[in-house]
């Protein structure tokens, strides 16, 4: 196996270097390239991975010029910064590494909460100008004050701790928190409207999203009381900056504490030197603590997944931990294949795939596995599938998966059974593993004994004297030598099927000669 290679394109703790390198992982450290689009554009396709912060900007076009990619590693929490549905689409894996800098930047919040209120920024420059200007600064206790926390996930959940310890009232609005967990945190859940109308500092810990974008819009500024605050070290894009000005002048709100812009790097800006705001440059993750955490976590998380195929924190992709990846690579083969034999043979209208686990392997993570099944179904009519993007795929065509799992296989260990529902019929196909090797075990309920092979013939045929002889002289006049023959019936004298390995590919040709042959339903050339 070549090493693979992983570029380092912003400025991670140079720990993750050291990380990638133990683990067998070629690394190019390179902190400042992610800046230049061009220059990044031009090295992508020498890297199996990229480690980024948020300053790269992980875009459709480079996600295409990558043509070597397999995984992005976020040493941090937000993704707004990745193209996900293209890398999906191109088969990257996409990882972050959530928890490792949140409370670091839970703490940069209710930093940011105190220097607003007491106005320690401004008063600090005016002392260190030697002004002793102390009655321009009069500031606000945050005593029984209320925050509003907006999206109470990891961050949110550790400032609301922390406003509580500092004695605040808590409401928080956030549609996935539900009242036990509210209860759990000693906050008050509230709907979005309820909050601005009770908060006297709001502060902001949603990811950016279709959804979450302008959630502070000029129409929601406007419902927050007379006099408050709003703290955002979450993303620029979830609060309508010009409306945020125009609240600050007209006196509407008393001040905002910005870490997040809509556009970063934030140079020039609308507020900056706005007596009311306190502002950072994207601090909010900027600790010692926090950059070792998520840096050893993703140079971890990438090299399990470059040098083992085991899969963390991933926003497109199945989990599979470091113990799971090896015992689940031969079934992953097995439901891959079983797909694809399935996909050669279907040629329109799907509108079913039903998988079933049966045995030691339904006690295996199915996820990752299905999504293989799905996979091969679909590549032989869609190029573009892969294991990452096929339940997607599978989704927006309208195809239902379905999976079940049973802990008996019969007379195997285990076996992976695939079910194929068209709008004209049904095809089944089962599978299980001798050894560490994919075999076919069944095929539309007749039982069979095979393994794959690279190019293969199957053929469906009336069981009659003398259609093997006829097959075999057909191939040999045609110099296609045989390499195994399995034959399986479901009665004597029923349908039988063939499945034939090949050495070579076979071509148009030798298939219309053996779809001519007496006895003969159908023929496939088949290929794996
Ligand atoms: N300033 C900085 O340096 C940093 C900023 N961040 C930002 O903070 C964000 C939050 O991080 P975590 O708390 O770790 O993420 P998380 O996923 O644990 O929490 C996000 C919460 O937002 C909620 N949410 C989603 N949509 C919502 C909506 N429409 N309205 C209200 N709530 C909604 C979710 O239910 C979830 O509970 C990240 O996505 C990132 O953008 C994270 C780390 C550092
Ligand atoms: O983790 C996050 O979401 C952050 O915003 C941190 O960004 P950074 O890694 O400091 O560029």
């Amino acid at each position: 196996m070549t090493m693979p290679k992983v570029l380092v394109s912003d400025a991670l703790s140079e720990t993750a270097v050291q990380i990638f390198r133990d683990r067998g992982v070629e690394v190019d450290f390179e902190p400042k390239l992610g800046k230049d689009k061009e220059k990044l554009l031009s090295v992508i396709d020498k890297y199996d991975g990229l480690a980024i912060r948020s300053a790269t900007k992980a875009t459709a076009d480079v996600i295409a010029a990558a043509k070597n990619l397999k995984v992005i590693g976020r040493a941090g929490i937000g993704v707004d910064n990745v193209d996900i549905p293209a890398a999906t689409a191109a088969g990257v894996v996409v990882m972050n590494t959530p928890y490792g800098n949140a409370i670091t930047t839970a703490e940069h919040a209710i930093a940011m909460m105190f220097s607003l209120v007491r106005k320690i920024p401004q008063a600090n420059k005016s002392t260190h100008q030697g002004k002793w200007e102390k009655s321009a600064f009069m500031g606000a206790e945050v005593f029984s004050k209320t925050l509003g926390v907006i999206g109470c996930g990891n961050i949110g959940a550790i400032v609301a701790d922390r406003a509580i310890g500092l004695k605040m009232r808590v409401v928080a609005f956030d549609p996935f928190l539900n009242e036990e967990r509210a209860l759990e945190l000693g906050v008050e859940k509230a709907d979005l409207d309820t909050l601005l109308a009770k908060a006297d500092i709001v502060t902001l810990h949603t990811p950016l999203t279709d959804q979450t974008r302008n959630i502070l819009s000029r129409e929601n500024i406007a419902k927050l009381k007379k006099g408050a605050y709003i703290v955002n070290c979450a993303r620029g894009g979830l609060v309508d900056e010009e409306a945020l000005k125009d609240a600050l002048d007209e006196g509407h709100l008393a001040g905002a504490a910005l870490d997040v812009y809509a556009t970063e790097p934030a140079i020039e800006h609308p507020l900056f030197g706005h007596p009311g705001v306190v502002a950072t440059p994207h601090l909010g993750a900027s600790t010692t603590e926090a950059q070792e955490n998520v840096a050893i976590q993703v140079a971890e998380q990438m090299s399990d997944y470059l040098m083992r195929g085991a899969v963390s924190n991933a926003l497109n992709s199945p989990s599979v931990t470091a113990e799971e990846a090896p015992r689940l690579k031969p079934f992953i083969a097995l439901a891959e294949k079983l797909g694809l034999f399935a996909g050669q043979l279907t040629q329109t209208g799907l509108k079913k795939i039903e998988i079933s686990f049966e045995g030691e392997v339904a006690s295996l993570n199915t996820k990752p596995l299905t999504a293989s099944v799905v996979a091969g179904v679909l590549k032989p009519m869609l190029a573009e599938v892969n294991v990452v993007n096929a339940p997607v795929v599978a989704k927006e065509r309208g195809i239902s998966v379905a999976e079940t799992s049973r802990d008996d296989a019969d007379s195997y260990d285990s076996v992976i059974r695939l079910k194929i529902v068209t709008e004209k019929q049904e095809r089944t196909v089962s599978g299980t593993i001798f050894g560490s090797t994919p075999r076919i075990i069944e095929i539309k309920g007749v039982e069979m004994e095979a393994g794959f092979a690279s190019h293969m013939l199957y053929a469906t045929n009336e069981d009659k004297p003398g259609f093997i002889g006829t097959l075999g002289q057909t191939l040999g006049e045609a110099g296609v030598n045989i390499a195994t023959f399995n034959l399986g019936r479901s009665g004597q004298g029923e349908g039988a099927i063939a499945l034939v390995a090949v050495d070579e590919p076979l071509t148009d040709d030798v298939l219309e000669k053996v779809r001519a042959l007496p006895h003969v339903k159908q023929a496939t050339a088949l290929s794996f």
